[in-house]
């Protein structure tokens, strides 16, 4: 079996890395030809704890393929690049029949939903995973990823058993929303009190302070959801940071090299449906600002 990745940042490499190691035929698909030429002289180095293992992988750059042939396709960019993607598919002369969209945040299902595709999964990466160069990726935090069949279903229970091992759990579930809402409320709790703080997730539970805004950040966020009770969802925020409690959020990490942020994914759309509800989200507005004014310090940096 084919299995592609698209996009080889850190949880690109690191499900590519697992794929590998399950066996699996693995084609990574970069948007620089630097990556694709390392990836396919150099493999995928996979770091964790004190562990080090190499994977091979053939690489190719995602623009320059006139057709997408793997029998399932794993898309591992950003959220805020999902647009680009339907785009470059658009021009490809086949693409595959089945697609996995790993994103956080909300906001992409509208357009992902619209592309001519089969078989639709949504995947909920529950992992900490950073990418320290080209084709070397550290497991900062064992989680469990999450999957949810958006369209069709597929018969796909061998891959996900065959990936599934106790160091990379694999999950199937039928309530692909609700995991995706839930998995909102985990990124609004953690990446922007993370970024504005500078301090790695385990931080958020260890230092009352940050803790106590944390909890206010939630009640917002589950009201504006309409998730306001749901049983054990506060204590799946706790252990997320537990469990990559070394891990320095997706959304720092962006901030400290210059990126992008998925703020508009996640604190945007929760911002949005609490409008939507008429009720004013004082926190949470305080922290999306500060992420955009974050960003734009780093953009002016540059400039
Ligand atoms: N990292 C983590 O620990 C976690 C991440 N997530 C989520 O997973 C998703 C991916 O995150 P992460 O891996 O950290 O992000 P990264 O920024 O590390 O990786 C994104 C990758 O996508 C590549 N890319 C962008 N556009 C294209 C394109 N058109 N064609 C091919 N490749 C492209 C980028 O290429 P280039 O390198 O050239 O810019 C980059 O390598 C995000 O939604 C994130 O929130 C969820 C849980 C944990
Ligand atoms: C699970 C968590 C919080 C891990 O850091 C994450 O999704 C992220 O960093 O974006």
């Amino acid at each position: 079996m084919n299995i592609g990745v698209i996009g080889g940042g850190s949880i690109g490499l690191l499900l590519a890395a697992y794929l590998r190691k399950s066996q699996f035929n693995v084609n990574v698909y970069t948007r620089s030809k630097r990556q694709a030429a390392h990836l396919n002289e150099d493999g995928i180095t996979l770091y964790k704890n004190n562990q080090t293992e190499v994977f091979t992988v053939h690489a190719k750059v995602m623009d320059e393929l006139c057709d997408l042939s793997d029998d399932i396709v794993f898309v591992t960019v950003k959220q805020f690049h999902i647009k680009a993607i339907c785009e470059q598919m658009e021009c490809k002369s086949s693409i595959p029949r089945t697609m996995v969209f790993m994103q956080n945040g909300m906001g992409h299902l509208s357009l992902i939903k619209k592309l001519p595709i089969e078989t639709l999964f949504i995947g909920i990466v529950e992992h900490g995973a950073m990418r320290l160069s080209d084709t070397e990726v550290r497991h900062t935090g064992a989680g469990t990823i999450k999957i949810g069949a958006v369209q069709g279903t597929g018969v796909w229970s061998h891959l996900w058993k065959s990936l599934n091992s106790e160091e990379f759990p694999v999950v199937v579930l039928n309530d692909w929303l609700a995991i995706m809402e839930r998995k909102l409320v985990v990124n609004s709790c953690i990446n922007p009190l993370t970024t504005i703080f500078r301090v790695p997730n385990g931080r958020l539970v260890s230092n009352l302070y940050f803790l106590n805004l944390m909890r206010s950040v939630y009640e917002e966020t589950v009201k504006s959801l309409n998730l306001a009770g749901q049983e054990g969802l506060w204590a799946e925020v706790l252990l997320v940071c537990e469990k990559t409690g070394k891990n320095r959020s997706s959304m720092l990490r962006d901030i400290e090299s210059g990126n992008q942020t998925e703020i508009e994914a996640i604190l945007g759309y929760t911002l949005r449906k609490g409008k939507e509800q008429g009720f004013e989200m004082p926190i949470t507005k305080f922290l999306f600002e500060s992420i955009k004014g974050l960003e734009q310090e780093e953009r002016e940096k540059i400039e």
